[in-house]
């Protein structure tokens, strides 16, 4: 099927010119309406499965939220249709589970890149091929965490495809597999498990895009085990404004370099 850049985008419902350059990509559409707080004069633009679109402006700049909803598939999705739509710099929002016992609740745990455990990124680029942030982005996130003065960690992060294979392993056929692999991920000091940001990442790169990601640490089950302090978190808030703010300095930054 083939799909002209002025259509309509197919499961985002927007069209070409509805969305800016610049948009954050939080996974559960209701935190949408939470980042478009963050816009200047933000419009819901379309509301269509678990893709809810806000455009708005920042430092005067066009900008968008779009949810992804949970998982790979349709987090790509996202990201070409977006891209079709004529989107070019992507900050991923989302909450993480730790891994690495230094990653507390409440700790805001940014990107370097993503261990390819999900299916989705397969079907662009062999496993070879890393699922690596973009350095600007990487940047301007941890330059926003600081002005915030807040908790948080720079690193490789796990995406996967089953939420309960990470909190039940021992109940899944495959326990042998995803224990190993856990244990092998904590040996690497991977910092944190979630579910889209290696398919985001690889599509990125794909397409010529720039994207990087910022967490909430809602918990760490390797914490637990060791008997430390484990409460579960909710509140995104401080995420969001360190991507909103990562978001602006990228704006700038572009500014800069065009001038
Ligand atoms: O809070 P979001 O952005 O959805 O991110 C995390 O939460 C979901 C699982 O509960 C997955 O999408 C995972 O990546
Ligand atoms: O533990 C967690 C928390 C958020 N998202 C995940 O994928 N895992």
């Amino acid at each position: 099927m083939h799909y002209a850049e002025e259509e309509m985008q197919y499961h985002l419902q927007i069209h070409n010119g509805q969305v800016g350059k610049y948009v954050i990509l939080p996974g559960d559409p209701k935190r949408c309406e939470k980042i478009a707080a963050y816009f200047e004069h933000p419009v819901l633009i379309a509301d269509s499965r678990e893709f809810v679109t806000y455009t708005g402006t920042l430092e005067g700049e066009t900008v968008s939220v779009t949810s992804t909803g949970i998982g790979g598939p349709s987090a790509a999705i996202a990201m070409e249709e977006l891209f079709k739509a004529g989107a070019h710099t992507f900050i991923r929002v989302g909450t993480c589970g730790g891994i690495d016992t230094e990653v507390q609740s409440g700790d805001l745990v940014i990107a370097t890149g993503a261990v390819r455990a999900e299916g989705t990124s397969r079907e662009y680029a062999p496993i070879e091929y890393p699922a690596v942030a973009n350095l600007d982005v990487i940047c301007a996130l941890r330059e926003a965490a600081r002005d915030q003065a807040i908790r948080f960690h720079t690193g490789v992060v796990q995406s996967k495809d089953s939420f309960y294979g990470q909190h039940e392993p021992q109940v899944m056929p495959v326990d042998y597999m995803l224990q190993q692999h856990w244990g092998a991920w904590k040996k690497m000091g991977c910092l944190a498990s979630e579910m889209e940001s290696a398919a985001l990442f690889i599509v990125a790169q794909y397409l010529r895009v720039r994207c990087g990601a910022v967490f909430l640490t809602m918990a760490n089950q390797e914490r637990e085990v060791l008997g430390l302090s484990n409460p579960v978190v909710h509140d995104t808030d401080m995420a969001v404004r360190v991507g909103v703010e990562a978001l602006k300095k990228l704006i700038a930054q572009d500014r800069m370099t065009k001038l």
